[in-house]
């Protein structure tokens, strides 16, 4: 479904995803994993559009994204949610959703919108004004609830837990389950909780000074002594 060709970006002289290439398949659940700084969402927003690689392919399907702006890369079913939420002030929570849904699909479909306040667990709040009535874990919710309002074959996921204590994490990742079951949707996720990344994806590619280090199963990667070494400041040749 996904598939990074070469991925470089550069800010002039400071590479900050160099050479990087996977294929992520439709319902796949990776996780992207790295210290600060590594380039893993810089990697994100060249996959959403926010930055253009300086070289390599991104390809999605059977499109070529390497030229497409956001909001054609959301209509062919690029979905993100980013780490501070952020709702449309003075609109309800359902408002929220159903401009996200235009966005993403250019149409409304209410009973979605029904599915997502469901399996969000803001049903009780639909009403209320987004910007100022809810928790920090929902707000976390609605952010994720817009980004599926946009009907994603591929939901990027930056950080959406930082913030969250642990129950609240478990809680959050099983709503992230049950929304990949219900709509189909692939799941690659940022995340610093090794533990939550272990328990959740089945894959792990692990970035450090912008490459491509290790990619396997959480068990592979994370006994990996150059993923240890990256992890522990050493340095990473
Ligand atoms: N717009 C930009 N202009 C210049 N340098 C940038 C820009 N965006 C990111 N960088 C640099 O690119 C490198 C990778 O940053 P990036 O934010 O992608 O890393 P990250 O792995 O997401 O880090 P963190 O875990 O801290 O969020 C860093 O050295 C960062 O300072």
């Amino acid at each position: 479904m996904l598939k990074l060709d070469r991925i470089t970006v550069a800010f002039g002289g400071l590479v900050a995803v160099s050479d990087v290439s996977f294929e992520l398949a439709e319902h796949e659940v990776m996780g992207l994993v790295g210290p600060n700084g590594a380039g893993k969402t810089t990697l994100f927003n060249a996959i959403s559009g926010l930055v253009r690689p300086t070289t390599g392919k991104v390809r999605f399907f059977d499109h070529d994204l390497t030229n497409l702006p956001v909001h054609q890369r959301a209509r062919i079913g690029i979905g993100r949610a980013f780490q501070v939420p952020q709702p449309m002030h003075e609109l309800t929570v359902r408002e929220n959703l159903l401009v996200a849904q235009r966005f993403g699909t250019g149409r409304i479909d209410p009973h979605r919108i029904d599915e997502i306040l469901d399996i969000t667990g803001l049903g009780h709040k639909a009403q209320m004004d987004a910007a100022t009535s809810l928790a920090l874990t929902e707000q976390k919710a609605l952010e994720v609830g817009k980004a599926l309002a946009t009907e994603p074959k591929l939901l990027l996921l930056d950080e959406v837990l930082a913030g969250i204590e642990t129950a609240g994490k478990r809680a959050f990742m099983r709503t992230l389950d049950d929304a990949r079951r219900r709509f189909g949707v692939a799941l690659l996720m940022v995340e610093h909780d090794i533990e939550t990344i272990s328990n959740t994806c089945p894959r792990v590619i692990v970035l450090n000074f912008g490459k491509a280090i290790a990619d396997g199963s959480p068990d592979e990667v994370f006994r990996n002594p150059e993923v240890i070494r990256s992890y522990t400041g050493g340095e990473a040749h």
